[in-house]
């Protein structure tokens, strides 16, 4: 059922466009040395940066102050006044904020970026939010407002509740920092509904991980795609596919990168789909099978073994419905549009012939443990 290597050594394209020609290169193509952080919150926005400010530097430039925008509780920007650092990214960071002027009640995330930074991600963030807003899409922050003061540029969205990654991490044991399955199924049909909006407005993420998934303040069973830093435009102007490019840089954090980014291929809507497979059997299972490999070229080879001998290693725990996706995902090519609603199904006949229970989630069992004071309290089973 599986060969080993066929998913890198697949023609999908017509001979001259993309993919196919790549091939042949598999893993060796890595002119530049990337710098794998074990972490997976750690992506390559940093090192993307970092290449950015060398090119600058050739070129003549000063390449800009490394540092991140620094903002105290009290500071005011624009009329949103700071409450706390909610947290850092690799080009910026996220606070908590409230709106002075009264008009607005509650509380917000307010995302800043020095405005001399040489990759502008905040840009990318507003361009998405925007068009993704008028689509009425439901996966996603609401933008209320963006500005530049002096040396930063700013966007105020929705306060979202813990990502993926925080409510795994609750439990310091590694054992138990999944979900349960019938909560795992439920929040991947999410998931994948988050992505087709996403992708039904013309863009790739490109970085999906569970740091990058979260669930709403106010209603726990809402999910919510977050960071568009690393998003690319996959349509042109006219509304056609754009052709793919014969290399790309790598894009994502490493754990969860598709098979394309391993060997410089450019991605495609198939791409968010293996990311998110990648997630899924973390969130499912605990772990991935790569989690401590550091390499990048032997992580890429160790994916593509788990589509051969290795499947069990990578698909142990998990219902057989996640094959059929991996095999659905891996079927698709560049200019494919994917049937997301495959995915949706078989994802809900996990949940029926295993009599799975999806509600309610893991943890809004822990919040009513807490509340109870008993036992559970500590985090999701
Ligand atoms: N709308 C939001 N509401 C609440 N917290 C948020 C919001 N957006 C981001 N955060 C949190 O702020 C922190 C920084 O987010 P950001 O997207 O800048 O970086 P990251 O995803 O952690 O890292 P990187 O940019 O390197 O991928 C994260 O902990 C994230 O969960």
């Amino acid at each position: 059922m599986f060969q080993h290597f066929s998913i890198l050594q697949r023609t999908c394209l017509p001979p001259g466009i993309g993919g196919c020609p790549v091939a042949p290169r598999i893993l060796s193509l890595t002119g530049i040395k990337w710098k794998v952080m074990p972490e997976e919150k750690k992506n390559f926005s940093a090192e993307l940066k970092k290449a950015a400010d060398a090119a600058a530097a050739e070129a003549g430039i000063v390449p800009p102050a490394l540092d991140i925008v620094q903002l105290n509780k009290g500071d005011k920007v624009g009329t949103w006044k700071i409450s706390k650092k909610l947290g850092e990214g690799g080009f910026g960071a996220v606070y908590l904020v409230t709106d002075m002027t009264g008009k607005i009640e509650g509380e917000y995330a307010l995302k800043a970026e020095k405005a001399t930074e040489s990759v502008r991600v905040l840009k990318m963030e507003v361009f998405v939010l925007t068009e993704l807003k008028k689509a009425n899409a439901k996966h996603f922050c609401d933008l209320l407002d963006r500005g530049r003061i002096s040396v930063y540029n700013y966007v105020v969205m929705t306060l979202v509740g813990p990502s993926f990654h925080d409510l795994r991490k609750v439990y310091t044991d590694k054992d138990k920092q999944k979900f349960s399955l019938g909560c795992a199924c439920s929040v991947g049909i999410k998931c994948i509904e988050a992505i087709e909006e996403l992708h039904s407005v013309g863009y790739l993420h490109r970085d999906l991980k569970p740091g990058n998934f979260a669930i709403g303040k106010a209603d726990p069973r809402k999910v919510i795609m977050l960071d568009f830093g690393m998003a690319r435009k996959y349509i042109d102007a006219q509304g056609k596919q754009r052709a793919p490019r014969w290399a790309a840089g790598f894009r994502g954090t490493v754990r969860y990168a598709p098979l394309s980014c391993h060997i410089s291929r450019d991605q495609c809507r198939k791409d968010d789909l293996e990311t998110w497979l990648y997630m899924q059997i973390e969130l499912t299972r605990g772990n991935l099978p790569w989690k401590s490999i550091e390499n990048r070229e032997e992580m890429g080879r160790y994916k593509e073994r788990c589509r051969g001998e290795g499947i069990k290693e990578l698909m142990g725990g998990c219902p057989k419905e996640y094959v059929d996706i991996m095999l659905f995902v891996d079927s698709l090519c560049y200019y494919t549009p994917p049937k997301y609603a495959l995915i949706m199904d078989l994802l809900k006949t996990a949940i029926s012939v295993n009599n799975l229970v999806e509600y309610p989630y893991d943890w809004e069992k822990a919040t009513a443990a807490v509340a109870a004071g008993g036992p559970g309290a500590s985090g999701p089973a």
